[in-house]
């Protein structure tokens, strides 16, 4: 395996809890610092990336955990690894710890999550945002509901040690 020289950064929580917003942030005072920054997002801008947004809705369970993951290997496969490889930092909006909730919610067992994304990319740093349920809410409310996940009645406030976290190999 090639030696990363770059950090890896993932930002996940609920929607509207103010995952792009932090990151917009964080890439404007990691440039300012000096660093060569990639902010980027899961599911990616690619082809497949598009179409596993757009099949968020329509697809559940395994099949959309499975595209999930190929999404993820692509992007790490294609961008990630090469831009870590040259000592950028890379801030990923949404990774493993969105599959891991959302596929759970989808009735995806653990495991099978866990097996699917064994040989991922892991983040040197996993930063899970969490704010109180009344205020994403009320943001949600305001900006409108973009993906079924939105208002999933049984999502959880995500605390990071409710994520699982997988064997570093
Ligand atoms: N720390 C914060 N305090 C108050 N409002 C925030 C904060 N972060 C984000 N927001 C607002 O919450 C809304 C959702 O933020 P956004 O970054 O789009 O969330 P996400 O990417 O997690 O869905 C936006 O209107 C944004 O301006
Ligand atoms: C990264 C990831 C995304 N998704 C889905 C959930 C959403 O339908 C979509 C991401 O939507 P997005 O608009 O990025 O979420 P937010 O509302 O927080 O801004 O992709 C998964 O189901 N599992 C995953 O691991």
């Amino acid at each position: 395996m090639t030696r990363r020289s770059g950090v890896f950064v993932t930002l996940d929580g609920p929607s509207g809890v103010g995952k792009s917003t932090t990151l917009a942030e964080l890439d404007r005072l990691l440039r300012n610092d000096g660093r060569t920054v990639h902010s980027t997002t899961e599911p990616s801008t690619s082809a497949l990336g598009e179409f596993t947004r757009k099949s968020a809705d329509s697809l559940s369970g395994r099949a959309l955990a499975c595209l999930v993951a190929a999404n993820r290997y692509e992007h790490i496969d294609r961008d990630l690894r090469p831009l870590l490889g040259t000592g950028f930092t890379v801030v990923c909006d949404r990774y493993l710890a969105s599959s891991l909730v959302l596929q759970q919610l989808d009735g995806v067992p653990e495991q099978f999550l866990l097996d699917l994304n064994a040989d991922i990319l892991l983040p040197d740093l996993a930063v899970i945002l969490t704010a109180e349920p009344v205020a994403i809410g009320a943001r949600l409310a305001e900006r409108g509901k973009r993906h079924r996940f939105h208002d999933d009645p049984r999502a959880p406030p995500v605390r990071s040690s409710s994520i699982p976290r997988p064997h570093r190999p």
